[in-house]
């Protein structure tokens, strides 16, 4: 049994909207350090608002592939990625920042079938979704950066991670049928590339966060909590003192029958961007554990890699830019 987890994971649930005390702050630093996984609420983006993303993605994932292929791999587009790829139950849907709404209907027209009233709405509701999901980013980046030291977000947000962009991608799992087994991974193991990825799952569950001793915890569901992790961008940024953990998700043909949804949003460094940790990041005793990197490069360097490709895991940032002496995982 493979995919069996240990108990459900503790992580810490962080109030955005309330200043953190220097308990909060100690938890979430211990949550970044340990997991590079947390939970947020109060974080303003309503159930309804889920609700309405999750019908029209709906639409959409419902179209025969045919039609979803239009915006497959082979096509100008490339913002679907088909059943088959990732893993024979995952699909997803690309919608890409600032002008989610833009790239909304990029999608949208490219599929040809012009239902006006619903391609409008599902661009107005990527938007709202996408404007608010990238506030959040920079509201969470700004604490996890108080994390690593007194004044160290004023120093550097505004220096280092100004010229972020996001991206947002739509999943929809299917479930193993009965002649399949009883439970498979939806998405293999992987790290996201991101600084930081904020996902929303629906009550049906399954994404899992692998402990450093390789131990697989399950990350429940929890009703307006939304879960934060780090990427390896920000994990080579922080010269590890920021994890990147290794995750997946796991479908169970018993946990409901029908298709698991989910909404990832990736935060991620402008891909001319060299990625380097300052040295009072670093700190004076630690040995610096990257070389300087551009960031487009290490997303080739993913893509191109058959381990890596589609975020299945293989490979990371450490493969690609930790020091000689560091290289060891
Ligand atoms: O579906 C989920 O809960 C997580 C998805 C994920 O890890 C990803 O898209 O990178
Ligand atoms: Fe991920």
């Amino acid at each position: 049994m493979i995919y069996e987890s240990e108990d459900p994971l503790e992580l810490p649930v962080l109030d955005v909207c309330e200043a953190l005390d220097s308990s909060a702050l100690s938890s979430l630093g211990a949550a970044c350090r340990e997991w590079g996984f947390f939970q947020i609420i109060n974080h303003g983006i309503s159930k309804d608002l889920f609700t309405k993303i999750y019908s029209l993605s709906n639409s959409f994932f419902s179209l025969p592939s045919e039609s979803k292929l239009k915006l497959g791999p082979s096509s100008p587009l490339k913002t679907y990625t088909p059943l088959f790829i990732a893993s024979p139950f995952f699909e997803s849907l690309r919608v890409s920042g600032p002008d989610f709404a833009a790239s909304a209907k990029n999608s949208t027209d490219a599929l040809g079938h012009h239902d006006n009233d619903n391609d409008n709405d599902f661009s107005e509701i990527m938007q709202e979704y996408g404007t608010r999901v990238t506030e959040l980013s920079k509201t969470i980046l700004r604490l996890i950066l108080m994390t690593l030291g007194k004044e160290l977000d004023s120093k550097y947000y505004e220096s280092e991670f100004q010229q972020c962009h996001g991206y947002m991608r739509i999943n929809n799992y299917s479930s193993p049928r009965s002649s399949e087994e009883e439970e498979a991974e939806g998405l293999g193991m992987h790290t996201d590339m991101s600084c930081v990825t904020i996902v929303y799952q629906d009550e049906i569950g399954g994404l899992q966060v692998r402990s450093r001793e390789g131990r697989w915890m399950s990350i429940a569901p929890r009703e307006g909590t939304l879960v934060v992790n780090v990427g390896d961008m920000l994990q080579a940024w922080s010269n590890d003192r920021l994890r990147s953990s290794e995750h997946r998700v796991v479908l169970g043909r018993r946990k409901g029958g029908g298709s698991r949804f989910s909404l990832a949003y990736f935060w991620c460094f402008e891909d001319h961007k060299v990625v380097l940790a300052p040295d009072d990041v670093v700190g004076e005793h630690d040995a610096r554990m990257y070389k300087p990197f551009v960031c487009s490069d290490y997303l080739t360097f993913r893509e191109n890699t058959e381990r890596g490709k589609f975020d299945k895991v293989g490979f990371t940032v450490k493969d690609f830019a930790a020091l000689p002496q560091n290289n060891i995982t």
